[in-house]
């Protein structure tokens, strides 16, 4: 008992056992960390749930579900402040679990983050196949063998962005800032092109009367209850839940503190500055969404373009094309950058074989595990029928900030000490809102979703005490020359 819960002293956080060959050069200044930020916050959730959700589960009220999402998200994301604030490092979640839970619960959540990310990676590159296929029809230009030639894109796509990180991230870097403005603008144009388009009438029924749905329940609040619920304030919090995924990757800005300058408080503002942004233009293209057309004229399928289409501005199809196929592209792309982070720090630590976290002399990043990490993502995407495996990414990531919220809580009491370049404000009482809203959005998870996570988890679970558990680095007597505090970092 004692070994699975031995704990990583946080001052050895960043990996300081491990010496300069496993360590991450700095690279990212404040602003990049916001680019970071939005550019893996604004994809899928934005261009296409939430006109789903709009359309089958919220109506009007969409605006108060990504509301409800967002308090949930800034609550999360305050605590991610603070822990990466005293514990820069790639490891995020992970990494914190290790020093304030112990090691088990470590590898818990970081293999409950290399479901999150990994899948997110594949279930992304998947839906980003698919809208580039609708966008080049957009033009009216007619694929033969379309299924055919979206598994190329998706395949294409992958190799190009594993190949960007792998060659190091001021290439990936410099990328990301051209693509992020680029959907950024598109956006900007939903939102003018489109407010004046609001019409009053369309928000109406703001809370549509509550529908009872033939089907049986599907989520786990629904088998409390008894039966599933369309609109109405079920209806507003169920698609919130949903919606979750839309503010989802300003988890994945903690990964880079190890890679920044001046983290403790860099990262912290990045984090929060990020997730701001991206919820004030959450709340603004959803409300031009709802306000153009009423909600029963969205389609599933195209949100965001069908709405352009009623009101008569064709043209608007292709800058929201032109914008989702980039926008999902960032998402792809700094998944890929965050799970070889959190899979370098498992390695680093010694759960997994530690040759996966050596960082490569002539590209400066951890090749293997890039290399690795694309590898997979390819065969999710070809393989599985990832889209809807969705909610996994989501159940990953909430059972994550479940751990970070009590963590904060637990490491105030037990190393007060510790310098924080960031403190949530009114603790404990924000940290534990942000583990019931955590708990929250989880219970509007499917009963299948949680079923398959208990799977994943069991697995790795035995992963651990078959390898994990022996190859620990604390497993190791320790060796005291390596302690030199200097040798961890390093900066170029
Ligand atoms: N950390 C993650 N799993 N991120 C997935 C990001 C999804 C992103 N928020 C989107 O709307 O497409």
């Amino acid at each position: 008992m004692t070994t699975i819960l031995r704990r990583l002293p946080p001052s050895e956080a960043t990996g300081l056992r491990t010496g300069a060959r496993h360590s991450l050069a700095e690279l990212y200044r404040p602003r990049d960390l916001v680019v970071l930020g939005l550019g893996v916050m604004i994809g899928a959730g934005i261009f296409s749930i939430a006109g789903q959700q709009a359309a089958t589960t919220a109506g009007p009220g969409v605006l108060l579900s990504f509301m409800i999402a967002g308090i949930a998200s800034l609550l999360a994301c305050l605590c991610y402040a603070e822990l990466s604030s005293t514990m820069p490092t790639s490891g995020s979640a992970y990494t914190f679990t290790y020093v304030i839970f112990g090691e088990v619960w470590a590898w818990v959540i970081g293999w409950a983050l290399i479901l999150e990310l990994q899948l997110a990676a594949a279930v992304v590159a998947r839906a980003w196949g698919g809208l580039t296929v609708t966008a080049i029809s957009n033009f009216g230009i007619k694929l033969p063998g379309e299924a055919l030639v979206e598994d190329l894109l998706v395949f294409g796509i992958l190799v190009l962005l594993t190949g960007i990180v792998a060659l190091g991230a001021r290439v990936g870097l410099r990328a990301l800032w051209i693509m992020v403005s680029a959907k950024l603008l598109a956006i900007g144009a939903v939102i003018v092109v489109g407010l004046p388009h609001i019409d009053v009438a369309n928000f109406g029924d703001f809370l549509v009367p509550p529908k009872t749905l033939p089907s049986s329940p599907a989520t786990v609040l629904e088998v409390f209850v008894g039966e599933s619920q369309a609109f109405g304030w079920f209806g507003i919090f169920a698609a919130a839940s949903a919606i979750a995924f839309a503010y989802i990757g300003f988890d994945v800005v903690a990964t880079s503190a190890e890679e920044t300058v001046n983290a403790p408080r860099a990262v912290p503002r990045g984090m929060i500055r990020s997730l701001v942004i991206a919820t004030v233009i959450y709340l603004a293209v959803a409300l031009v969404m709802v306000g153009m057309v009423s909600f029963t004229k969205i389609s599933v399928d195209t949100p965001l373009s069908s709405a352009f289409r009623v009101i008569g501005v064709d043209w608007m199809v292709h800058v929201i094309d032109a914008g989702a196929v980039l926008g999902l592209t960032t998402v792809i792309l700094v998944l890929i950058v965050g799970q070889t982070r959190v899979l370098f720090s498992i390695a680093r630590d010694g759960l997994i074989p530690r040759g996966l976290a050596s960082v490569s002399r002539r590209y400066h990043t951890p090749t293997r595990v890039t290399l690795l990490i694309g590898f997979v993502a390819i065969m999710l995407a070809e393989f599985v029928p990832v889209l809807m495996l969705q909610e996994l990414v989501v159940i990953g990531a909430l059972f994550a900030f479940a751990f970070v919220a009590a963590g904060v809580i637990v490491m105030r009491r037990r190393m007060p000490y510790l310098e924080r370049g960031f403190q949530v404000p009114l603790s404990p009482l924000l940290p534990a809102l942000s583990l019931v809203a955590t708990l929250w959005l989880m219970v509007n998870l499917r009963v299948m979703t949680w079923a398959w996570f208990a799977l994943w988890m069991a697995f790795g679970l035995l992963v651990y005490l078959l390898y994990g558990r022996r190859h620990s680095l604390l497993a190791r007597p320790r060796p005291r020359s390596n302690l030199d505090p200097a040798r961890g970092r390093h900066r170029r």
